[in-house]
C-alpha cells in the first residue's frame, strides 16, 4: 500500500515490512523537507520481499522479517535498516556492514513493556493462571490442582542486567523478592546501590527459585542455560524467558521439566518462531505467549517513533541516534568531534592520491584534545577517504573499516594528549611494500582545517580544491621553473608552500592551483631539471 507519494527528485523509498504502529510512523508521514515515499507491505515471503525492495532506501522491520544477506544484497539502493525494537538478531549485521548499510534500532521504547510482561509471566507461572483459566473455560472448577507458590521471600535470578533485567529487578523487589544477578557489566557498587546481590552465572542459578534471562542472543549466550546449569539448580525452580529463544536450550529445558527438576517455565520466545507446534507447549507446566513482550500500544508507538525519527535524522544530517553497526557518539560529544570528520576524511583522501602501491598498513595518531574522544568514527572517516579513490561510493562510514580489513590493511590507532604546538593534531601514515607516506592536519581556531605536515615537511595548506605535490632536489631555480611551466599551460597558482630536509637535499612544493591538471600537464612539469615527482591531488 502506498501511503505517501512523492516525485522522483531525491525520492527516498521507505519500505515497512512488518506491522508498525500507525501513530509511531507519524513522523514519517508528516515529514515535508524530505521526499519520502512510504510503502507498507507486510507478511511477505523472502522471494517477494527481494522483488519489492530493489529500489528501496530504507527497510523498516520488527522481529518477524528476517533481513538476510540475500535481501540486503538485492536492495541495491539500501542505505538504512530500521529495527523497531531492541533485538537485531533477525538482521544480518555483517552483511549490512559489508554493504555499507547502517542499522538502527529503538533500544529504549519497549523496555517497560518487556519488563512488565516478564513480571506478568512470572506471576502467572507461580499461580498457574493460564492453566486454571483454561480449565474453568472448559467447565472445571478445580481448586486443588492449581495451588501455587508466593513470590515474597523467594529469590529471583536475573541473567543479563541491562535495561530490561534492571527494570525486572526493581519490580521483583516490589514483590519483596530477593534478587541475585549476573551481567559482565554489573559492578558490586551498582548491585549494592540497587539492593541486590551480584553473583556468577553458577551462583545465580544455584540460589534462585525463579530464573529470568535478559541477555541478547549472542554466540556466548546461546544455550547459556543448558543441562549442566539445570543440574545445579534447586529442585522446583521456575524459568522465564522473555528475551530470545535459544538462550535456554529448549531440549534440555524439556528434559528438566519432565524429570521433575524444573517446576515450570514461562516462555515468550522460541528458537523457531512462530512456534505453534513446539514440544514444550505439550507440557502442562509450560505457559507461553507468542512473542508479546513488546506488544503494547505504548511500546509499539514509542519504538516506531524512535526509529522514524532516526530515519529522518539520517537523511537530514547523516547521523543517527541509535546506530547498531557503527560506534555511536553521545549527543554532547558530537558537536566537538564532528568538525574533525571532514579533516580525517581529507587526510585519507590525500594519502590515497600520493600512494602508488596497495596500502598494507595505516597508523593514525590523534594528539591533543581530540584524543579525549571516541576516535573510532574519525578513523572510519579517514579510511573512507583512503578507499574512495578505488571504491567510490561503495565505501562509507559504516563499511570503511570492514573493507579496509578485508583488503588486508592493518589499522593502528594511537592517542596522545600532547600535540606538539597544536591544540589538536591528526597524523596519518600509510605503508605499502616500498613506500611510506605521512600527512598531518589540524583545525585552527576560527580558520578551519589545515594540512600542517606532508611527509616530514612542515606546510600550511587548506585541504580543499586542486593541489600539486612536487618533490624536487633543493637546487636554485626549481621553484621558478615550475611556476613558468605552469604559466605556459595557463595554470594559475593560488598558494605555494615549500619545505626541505636540508640545503641541497630533497624538497617538496605544495601548490594550490585554480583548476585541475591533465596527465600531460603533469608530465610537462615532471620533465623539468631536478624535479623528481609530480602528483595532482584533488580534495
Ligand atoms: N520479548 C520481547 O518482545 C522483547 C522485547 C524487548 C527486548 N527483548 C529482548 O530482551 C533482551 C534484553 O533486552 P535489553 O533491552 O535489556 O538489552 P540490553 O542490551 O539493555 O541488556 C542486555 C544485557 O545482557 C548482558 N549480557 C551480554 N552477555 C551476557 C552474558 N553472557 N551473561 C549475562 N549477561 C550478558 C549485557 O551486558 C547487557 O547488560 C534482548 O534479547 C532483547 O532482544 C525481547
Ligand atoms: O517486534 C516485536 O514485537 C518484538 C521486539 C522485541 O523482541 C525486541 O527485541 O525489541
Amino acid at each position: 500500500m502506498v501511503t505517501k507519494t512523492a516525485t522522483a527528485t531525491n525520492l527516498i523509498n521507505v519500505f515497512i515490512a512488518d506491522p508498525l504502529s500507525e501513530d509511531g510512523i507519524f513522523p514519517l508521514r508528516q515529514e515535508t523537507d524530505l521526499n519520502l515515499n512510504v510503502v507498507i507491505d507486510t507478511g511477505l515471503a523472502p522471494e517477494q520481499l527481494i522483488e519489492k525492495i530493489q529500489d528501496v532506501h530504507v527497510l523498516l522491520v520488527r522481529s518477524q522479517t528476517k533481513v538476510t544477506r540475500e535481501i540486503i544484497a538485492a536492495a541495491k539502493s539500501l542505505k538504512l535498516i530500521g529495527r523497531a525494537g531492541v533485538g537485531v538478531d533477525n538482521i544480518d549485521l555483517a552483511a549490512a556492514t559489508e554493504h555499507g548499510v547502517i542499522v538502527v534500532n529503538a533500544p529504549d521504547g519497549n523496555t517497560n513493556s518487556a519488563a512488565e510482561h516478564t513480571i506478568a509471566m512470572m506471576t502467572s507461572l507461580a499461580r498457574h493462571i493460564p492453566q486454571a483459566y483454561n480449565a474453568l473455560k472448559n467447565g472445571l472448577w478445580d481448586r486443588k490442582t492449581y495451588v501455587g507458590v508466593e513470590l515474597k521471600n523467594k529469590t529471583l535470578g536475573v541473567l543479563g542486567f541491562g535495561r530490561i533485567g534492571t527494570e525486572v529487578a526493581y519490580r521483583a523487589k516490589g514483590q519483596r523478592m530477593n534478587v541475585i544477578a549476573y551481567d559482565p557489566f554489573l559492578t558490586e557498587e551498582r548491585a549494592k546501590e540497587l539492593g541486590i546481590t551480584k553473583g556468577s552465572v553458577d551462583e545465580v542459578v544455584q540460589a534462585a527459585d525463579f530464573i529470568t534471562v535478559h541477555t541478547p542472543l549472542l554466540p556466548e549466550t546461546r544455550n547459556l542455560i543448558n543441562k549442566d546449569k539445570f543440574a545445579i539448580m534447586k529442585t522446583d525452580v521456575r524459568i522465564i524467558n522473555c528475551a530470545r529463544g535459544g538462550i535456554i536450550d529448549e531440549d534440555d529445558l524439556y528434559d528438566a521439566i519432565v524429570e521433575g527438576k524444573v517446576a515450570g517455565a514461562a516462555l515468550d520466545v522460541f528458537v523457531e518462531e512462530p512456534a505453534t507446534n513446539h514440544k514444550l507447549l505439550t507440557l502442562p507446566q509450560v505457559i507461553a505467549t507468542p512473542h508479546l513482550g513488546a506488544s503494547t500500544i505504548e511500546a509499539q508507538e514509542s519504538v516506531a517513533v524512535d526509529v522514524s525519527n532516526d530515519i529522518i535524522k539520517f537523511f537530514k544530517t547523516g547521523t543517527v541516534t541509535n546506530p547498531v553497526n557503527m560506534p555511536s557518539i553521545p549527543k554532547e560529544l558530537l558537536a566537538q568531534v564532528e568538525p574533525f570528520f571532514e579533516l580525517a576524511e581529507k587526510l585519507g583522501n590525500f594519502l590515497s592520491q600520493v600512494t602508488t602501491e596497495p596500502i598494507k598498513e595505516i597508523n593514525i595518531s590523534y594528539a591533543g584534545e581530540v584524543a579525549n574522544y571516541d576516535v573510532r568514527p574519525l578513523t572510519s572517516n579517514n579510511l573512507k577517504g583512503l578507499l574512495q579513490k578505488n571504491h567510490g561510493d561503495h565505501v562509507n562510514d559504516v563499511n570503511a573499516r570492514y573493507l579496509s580489513e578485508r583488503i588486508g590493511i592493518k589499522i593502528n590507532e594511537h592517542k596522545t594528549t600532547t600535540a606538539k604546538g597544536f591544540t589538536n593534531l591528526i597524523s596519518v601514515e600509510v605503508k605499502t611494500e616500498n613506500e611510506v607516506h605521512t600527512v598531518a592536519g589540524t583545525l585552527l581556531n576560527g580558520l578551519g582545517a589545515r594540512i600542517v605536515k606532508v611527509e616530514n615537511y612542515v606546510v600550511d595548506v587548506i585541504p580543499q580544491g586542486h593541489l600539486l605535490y612536487i618533490k624536487n632536489t633543493d637546487k636554485p631555480g626549481a621553484i621558478g621553473r615550475v611556476a613558468t611551466k605552469l604559466a605556459e599551460k595557463d595554470i594559475n597558482i593560488a598558494t605555494m608552500q615549500v619545505g626541505r630536509d636540508q640545503v641541497g637535499g630533497t624538497a617538496i612544493m605544495m601548490l594550490t592551483i585554480d583548476n585541475d591538471v591533465t596527465a600531460e600537464d603533469l608530465n610537462y612539469v615532471a620533465q623539468l631539471e631536478n624535479i623528481d615527482e609530480v602528483k595532482a591531488i584533488t580534495l
